[in-house]
């Protein structure tokens, strides 16, 4: 599939504004961005529902928009993100809709094999047990498995799925994703929407970020699931790591940080810093860290954040070159952020030295950010600060 420069206005209002996306064979593309960014316009549009003002969406080569309906059925299936039923027909006359765009009245034997589609979706989708049950007895979940079974059953060699997870424990979320994964491993080509980017990371092999109706970033997973496309494209703080199971990018939404100007240097030793660099990045202020033992938990919760960390080798004391920028560090900080249990580790008594102002932290977050503050006011006033 791909789609071309698309601009599409609804209601007199532009919502896409020249979005191109191509998805090769054998490719999950993850399209993700904030809420009303134009995503579910977009799957409409590359479906055909939705005609463009300008730009073209092409499956093989054809122009899906000039396509007749059932042309372009057979082209692209689509899992909509809405499952609500008004008929009571049975599952499996759900699914078998998906065998739609093959049948004809005049030639009934033209879908020969429309039932073993039917029936291969039911199985994939675990809906087999279910399939004389009415579609609106069934769970909010399991109806939108039926929707996957649909679109299964279309046989089409691209599927759109507009948030195939919303509502499925995690249990179906992780089945779902494994099932769009074998349909594109066996040479499908799906692009869909996901709102858990820890999840599109994981199974897409690129991602289509949206905001404000325009792609704003697109690549694969690791390229794009970063701190500041997250904070350019969301307008969200968060931080990102690799989920050491997966091998995928991990976020953890925080807290949106405020605007401090001030220069907060935390000194770290194995996880002392740890659970003291979030609340200060939250607070707004600019965080440096260190010395750290290179990969420990303090330099890995820094990485995370996106922080500056001064590091130092396992297994050893603090090179003259590891304190000297740890030492620059200090000098420039307005605040020094003392662990307790690292007051004495490494060459942190040496370097807390050198602060014009530090603190010394155990209590919680709140307790944190009072003793920055009231350090802070007390630079302001030339007295040099000492909380303890
Ligand atoms: N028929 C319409 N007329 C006018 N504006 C519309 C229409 N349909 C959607 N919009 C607007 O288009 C924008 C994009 O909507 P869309 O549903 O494509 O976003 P989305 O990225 O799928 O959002 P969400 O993540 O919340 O589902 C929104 O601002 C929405 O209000």
């Amino acid at each position: 599939m791909d789609a071309r420069d698309l601009t599409v206005s609804l209601g007199g209002t532009e919502i896409l504004d020249g979005v191109s996306l191509a998805v090769e064979s054998g490719e999950l593309v993850g399209l993700v961005g904030p809420n009303g960014a134009g995503k579910t316009t977009l799957l409409r549009t590359l479906a055909g529902y939705l005609t463009p003002d300008s730009g073209s969406v092409r499956v093989d080569g054809d122009d899906v928009h000039a396509l007749a309906s059932k042309a372009a059925s057979r082209r692209v299936a689509v899992v909509p993100q809405s499952s609500a039923f008004s008929f009571d027909f049975a599952v499996r006359d759900v699914v078998a809709m998906g065998r739609h765009p093959y049948r004809s009245r005049l030639r009934p034997a033209d879908d020969a094999d429309g039932a073993t589609h039917v029936e291969d979706a039911l199985e994939r989708c675990e809906l087999t047990d279910l399939a004389e049950r009415p579609v609106t007895a069934v769970s909010g979940g399991e109806r939108r498995r039926v929707l996957l079974a649909r679109a299964l059953a279309q046989d089409t060699p691209v599927t759109l799925l507009d948030e195939p997870t919303a509502g499925l424990d995690v249990n179906h979320q992780v089945r779902t994703l494994d099932l769009v994964r074998d349909l594109i491993d066996e040479g499908r080509r799906a692009v869909a929407a996901i709102h858990d980017l820890a999840l599109a990371a994981r199974y897409c092999d690129r991602l289509v970020v949206l905001s404000g109706g325009r792609v704003h970033a697109a690549g694969p997973p690791a390229e794009v699931v970063t701190r500041d496309a997250l904070r350019d494209a969301f307008d969200a703080s968060a931080a990102v790591g690799t989920d050491p199971v997966t091998g995928t990018p991990s976020v953890t939404p925080l807290t949106h940080p405020g605007e401090r100007d001030a220069r907060v240097h935390v000194l770290g030793a194995g996880d002392a810093a740890v659970g003291l660099l979030d609340p200060l990045v939250v607070a707004g202020y600019r965080v440096t860290v260190g010395p750290v033992v290179d990969g420990g938990l303090d330099h890995e919760a820094a990485r995370r954040l996106d922080r500056p960390a001064v590091t130092t080798p396992p297994f050893g004391s603090v090179s003259d070159e590891a304190f000297e920028r740890a030492a620059a560090r200090v000098r420039e900080a307005d605040v020094v952020v003392v662990p307790e249990g690292a007051r004495e580790v490494g060459a942190n008594a040496r370097l807390a030295a050198l602060a014009d102002a530090t603190v010394v932290v155990s209590g919680d977050d709140a307790a944190l950010r009072e003793a920055v503050a009231d350090a802070l006011r007390g630079r302001e006033t030339g007295v040099r600060t000492r909380t303890e």
